[in-house]
């Protein structure tokens, strides 16, 4: 197998257009190559970036995606990775009140370019469901217009490269949703209310959702429209309000391991 190149957190992933790109993409489509000719795609392409969520897990006092890796808050190395990938026009931000003005300062000081920010909401679904509003909804100031394909990242997933990005979105294009997906690493058991096991799911048929994740603009925001308060507390799939609320059936596309959040 081709050894993979190291991504550095400065520069976190591969760029396919662009002065960094090393040739034409050979493991995406024509839209690949295409993209990696031209530096552009066919088709309008947006970002929302959800970062509202408060790091509970981690239980650091900080949320995750302000913490500082080499002295440099985690989501500038995530916007770095989306504003160097030329064909994405438009990246929207969702953060919290609390958060903005921190969030506007990162901006500055790194330089971000081709972004604008959202309120992020009490649940991450609200969040992206803020996000993508923020796309349609045409405010006085923003310049913001409606993309064809947007693609739905965790602010909290740096790693993220270019290929992995024209491949779901090529999928999403296509099939109208697409997501990355990742093998179990440990094996998914389903416990009895007892708290004894119930049962075992069989390993090999499932896999790990991962993100990024791209859809047709029309698709997900009629999924979100639609959608219950319960989806938007309690959810934790985009792909699957795409297929419960507008039938479509996201295409799995294999990430790579550095996808992590
Ligand atoms: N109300 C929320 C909750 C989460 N997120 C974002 O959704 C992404 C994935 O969420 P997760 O990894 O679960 O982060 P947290 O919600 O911050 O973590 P926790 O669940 O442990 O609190 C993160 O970029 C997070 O900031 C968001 O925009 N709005
Ligand atoms: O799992 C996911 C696939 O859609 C998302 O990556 C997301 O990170 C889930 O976030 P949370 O754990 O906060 O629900």
């Amino acid at each position: 197998m081709e050894p993979r190149p190291r991504c550095s957190p400065a520069e976190p992933g591969r760029c396919l257009s662009g002065p960094r790109a090393s040739g034409p993409a050979t493991s995406v489509s024509r839209l690949g190559a295409a993209v990696a000719e031209l530096g552009s795609c066919p088709f309008a392409v947006a970002a929302v970036l959800p970062a509202g969520g408060c790091g509970e897990r981690m239980g650091v006092p900080t949320p995750k995606q302000f913490c500082p890796v080499l002295e440099r808050p985690l989501i500038s190395y995530t916007l770095q990775a989306l504003e160097r990938v030329p064909w994405i026009k438009d990246i929207v931000v969702a953060v919290t009140g609390e958060n903005m003005e921190a969030m506007e300062s990162i901006i500055r000081k790194y330089g971000h370019k081709r972004i604008s920010l959202a309120e992020a909401g009490v649940t991450r679904h609200r969040s992206i469901f803020n996000g993508l509003k923020a796309l349609v909804e045409h405010q006085p100031d923003s310049e913001l217009t409606k993309p064809e394909v947007v693609v739905i990242h965790d602010a909290v997933r740096p790693f993220v490269e270019e290929d992995v990005l024209l491949r779901v979105v090529t999928a999403a294009k296509e099939h109208g949703a697409a997501g990355a997906i990742r093998p179990l690493v440990s094996t998914v058991i389903s416990p009895s209310a007892d708290g004894c096991l119930d049962h075992s799911l069989e390993r090999d048929k499932h896999r790990a959702s991962e993100m990024p994740q791209a859809f047709l603009f029309d698709v997900i925001y009629e999924a979100y429209q639609q959608c219950s308060d319960y989806d938007l507390e309690f959810g934790t799939e985009c792909l699957q309000l795409a297929l419960k609320y507008c039938h479509t059936k996201a295409k799995l596309v294999e990430g790579s391991p550095d996808l992590w959040k």
